[in-house]
């Protein structure tokens, strides 16, 4: 088995600042990558990078594309887009930035469908159906717009648009931040059933300890822009080696 995606000395800086420096790692396909760290340690704008959003000033970023492993940020910009839309998707913290808010439920999911070539009106119908009840949404509810849902709900459908396309590379930045608790146990119950029905590969930004530990195979832990753990979620969270890590386990650190 060849790694999904091979990082090596990522760095960004913001002028004099740093946003992330020398950030390596692997992803399995399968695997999913927990990224955690108090606010500005860097966990955004890594992720940024990562997805082609951002820049960065130095590194590579190899994906296993249809073709072979390619550095994305050598890639031609059309090239990458086609890449983003046919093999990675992204799931924002706030579901307005992933969503047509003007546009109903169905169409918010059949419109990715459509972004990868499909034609056929009742088939992608039904499967925005399918998909729709998949993350919880009662299919009554497919010619709404997503503003009269709840935030629970956007972030549902949100994930419903993004997972549609069976993607091969799911980036997730704080998936279940801003919502009530109870609806964030919800959520994370509903993603991580998810995950492992479709044994989906991800990287997720959180400061939340337990999202990583309900469905981070792996996690990285990031303190001023570099990593200063990483290994077995379980095995970090359970016994940290690094000061910052234990100060983030033992809740000393709020974020
Ligand atoms: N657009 C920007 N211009 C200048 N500095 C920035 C910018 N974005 C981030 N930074 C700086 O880069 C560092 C990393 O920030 P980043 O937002 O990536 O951290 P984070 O861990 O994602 O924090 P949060 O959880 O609050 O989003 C911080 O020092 C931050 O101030």
């Amino acid at each position: 088995m060849s790694p999904l995606l091979t990082v090596r000395n990522l760095t960004k800086r913001y002028g004099p600042r740093i946003g992330c420096a020398d950030i390596s790692f692997t992803l399995w396909p399968g695997e999913v990558l927990g990224i955690v760290g108090e606010s500005g340690s860097g966990k955004s704008t890594l992720l940024s990078c990562l997805a082609g959003h951002l820049r960065p000033d130095q590194g590579e970023v190899i994906f296993a594309t249809d073709q072979g492993p390619r550095d994305v940020l050598q890639m031609a910009e059309a090239d990458r887009r086609r890449l983003a839309r046919s093999d990675w998707a992204f799931v924002h913290q706030n579901p307005r930035d992933g969503l047509r808010m003007g546009v109903t439920a169905g169409g918010n999911v059949g419109e990715r469908l459509m972004a990868v070539g499909a034609r056929n009106y009742g088939d992608i119908r039904a499967r925005a159906t399918d998909w729709l009840g998949r993350v919880e949404i009662a299919a009554e509810r497919i010619d709404d717009r997503p503003t009269a849902f709840s935030g629970g709900m956007q972030q549902r459908l949100q994930i419903a648009r993004n997972l549609v396309t069976g993607p091969r590379l799911v980036f997730m930045d704080e998936p279940t931040g801003g919502l009530d608790v109870s609806v964030q146990a919800r959520l994370l119950d509903l993603l991580r059933g998810l995950v492992r029905e479709m044994g989906l590969s991800a990287i997720i930004v959180t400061h939340d300890l337990a999202v990583v530990r309900l469905l981070a195979d792996r996690l990285m832990v990031m303190k001023s822009g570099r990593v200063v753990e990483q290994g077995l979620t379980d095995q970090v969270l359970d016994d940290p080696q690094h000061a910052y890590t234990q100060l983030l386990v033992s809740s000393v650190l709020q974020v």
